[in-house]
């Protein structure tokens, strides 16, 4: 079904409108859940300070109280060796879990902050800081608060800190701190930003934070595409810009068209940096490394999860670098309360995910499946089934499809949104309350971005994962981080075997049909070719003398 189409029928004409009555039916269901029930009584300005990830943020108070010793890192710090420094973790402490801590490793780490006013200091413009504060940022994330002293010192930076927690403003504030005069009013400037992202979706978002934040500065701000590099190509156009969003493969291509060069660029940020530094995008990422040749370049990689193997690959790309983790590594917030669901078969997913819905859900949903064909399918039973404001997004779509989906969502008027991977790294909607893996995860890492587009910015999430049989080796794996976040796992998953090496290769190959439903196709494959037989045979008789199918080009 086209999707404009296939958005008509699923819209119903209806938006979502909290402040009206139909909203209230999906309220109700806290008093359904009684342990969500107790985290969101929480959240009503009651938030239990273990549990308030951005408590830190709203004040430096919560943090702070929750510190064994407010001082002992900075008082550890002096003792330890100048060249290998590793800051105490900051943690804050739920019982005897700890839910918040944050290390910085590396040679000469600067001092963390406490609040953005202490940036005064290191020069960052008061503009920068009035537009912080007309975008609403109050107080420093712990991101933001190891990360932003680290990379104003101009230092390389490997961070890794869970979905949610600010890693954008963490690189944006100090590249605009350094930015100085626009590249228009100086000459040979030119690009001296980049930032290197693995969707288009967000590099369209991270544009729109660079836009806020830059608010009344005459930076030009590009976000890289098949037209803004035409436009940048004309008349030296390219030597106003200075900063630049990408996905690695359009850089690449402006690169190797010549009508691009990137040889002043002082700022190099690879975002969501495990997948921009998957083997898929290896060989754009050296090439755009290479042509960020100028001496003072600053590289920083920012991900939510960063598997061991791509960490060590990345430290090398890395001089002198600090390695800040925020929390446990690869694990998300105990905000978002996960569960695992059994649903035996392909088949069974869908009526599970009808009754799902059939009950009282916080909207919108984000419901993640492992391909385009069935992200469509699974839209269209959902629209068939009458499920009110149903939307579709993956990168099969045209531009223009891409960018109205992410708008609806943006505008509260997708309840329903199927996707794929594309939407699972770095998209922030803040008002998703609920994730579904409608298919299982690829991989943890996956799994971990994916159940992260909820739970942000210190708000209440949830994600359900529906398993079946073909799902089972891999369980475990999901299993462990549900673990590692606070959350509860069956007996039975616990005692699972590990899975081997070999086995854990296999997870995200799973083949799965692309039509959600085919009982309905049955029926309809069975007319269209009752009708072709017919209309075979009425061309047969209209034809005299024309011998029958089964006896052409038989020389019978
Ligand atoms: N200091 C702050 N105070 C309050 N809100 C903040 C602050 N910094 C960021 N936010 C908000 O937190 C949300 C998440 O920020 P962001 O998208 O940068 O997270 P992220 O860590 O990059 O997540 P992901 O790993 O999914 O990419 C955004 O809505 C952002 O506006």
């Amino acid at each position: 079904m086209p999707n404009e189409a296939f958005r008509l029928l699923s819209r119903g004409g209806a938006t979502f409108d909290k402040s009206k009555t139909e909203s209230l039916l999906f309220t109700k269901q806290k008093e359904t859940l009684p342990k969500q029930q107790e985290a969101t009584k929480a959240l009503d300005g009651h938030i239990p300070v273990e549990l308030d990830f951005f408590k830190y943020a709203q004040g430096g108070q919560g943090k702070r109280k929750l510190t064994e010793e407010p001082s002992r890192s900075e008082k550890r710090r002096k003792v330890k060796s100048e060249d290998e420094q590793e800051e105490d973790p900051v943690a804050s402490k739920k019982g005897p879990e700890v839910v918040h801590r944050v290390s910085a490793k590396g040679s000469n780490v600067p001092p963390h902050i406490d609040s953005f006013q202490s940036l005064q200091a290191s020069g960052v413009p008061s503009r920068i800081f009035a537009n912080l504060g007309s975008s609403g940022y109050k107080t420093p994330t712990s991101v933001q608060a190891y990360c932003i002293p680290i990379l104003l010192q101009g230092r390389d930076l490997a961070a890794i800190s869970p979905t949610g927690t600010g890693k954008t403003l963490a690189y944006l504030l100090p590249i605009f701190s350094k930015l100085a005069a626009p590249a228009s009013t100086s000459v040979g400037a030119g690009v001296r930003a980049v930032i290197v992202v693995p969707t288009r979706e967000l590099a369209h978002q991270i544009h729109n934070e660079c836009l806020k934040l830059a608010q009344g500065r005459k930076w030009k701000i590009v976000l890289f595409s098949k037209a803004t590099a035409n436009a940048i190509s004309q008349n030296g156009a390219r030597d106003k810009v200075d900063v630049i969003i990408s996905t690695p493969l359009r850089l690449v291509a402006a690169l190797q068209e010549g009508i691009l060069e990137l040889n002043n660029v002082r700022h190099l940020v690879l975002d969501e940096a495990d997948r921009i530094l998957d083997p898929e995008f290896m060989p754009q990422i050296q090439e755009i490394v290479a042509a960020c040749s100028h001496s003072t370049l600053q590289k920083a990689l920012f991900s939510a999860t960063l598997p061991a193997g791509v960490e060590k690959m990345a430290m090398e790309m890395l001089n002198d670098p600090v390695r800040v983790v925020v929390g446990l590594k690869d694990t998300p917030l105990p905000l978002i309360s996960q569960s695992l669901t059994y649903v035996a078969d392909d088949p069974s997913k869908l009526p599970s995910l009808l009754s799902y819905l059939a009950q009282p859900y916080n909207p919108p949903v984000l419901i993640f499946t492992s391909t385009q064909t069935r992200a469509t399918s699974l839209a269209e039973e959902l629209v068939l089934n009458s499920i009110p404001n149903v939307d579709c997004l993956h990168a099969g779509l045209t531009k223009k499809e891409r960018e109205d989906a992410v708008s609806r969502m943006r505008k509260g008027e997708s309840w329903v949104m199927v996707t794929t991977e594309v939407m699972a790294r770095g998209m922030d909607f803040k008002g998703v309350r609920e994730v579904i893996n409608y298919d299982f995860p690829t991989n943890v890492q996956s799994y971990v971005h994916r159940i992260g587009r909820t739970g942000r910015a210190g708000r209440e999430g949830k994600a359900v994962t529906f398993f079946t049989d073909d799902d089972a080796p891999y369980l475990k794996m999901i299993a462990n981080v549900l673990l590692q976040s606070g959350s509860t796992v069956p007996d039975w998953i616990i005692k699972l075997p590990k899975p081997s090496k070999l086995k854990r290769r296999q997870m995200g190959k799973t083949k799965r049909p692309d039509i959600i439903n085919p009982a309905r196709y049955v029926g309809r494959r069975d007319s269209i070719k009752k009708r072709d037989m017919v209309l075979g045979s009425k061309r047969r008789k209209t034809k005299p003398g024309t011998e029958p199918e089964a006896f052409q080009n038989t020389g019978s």
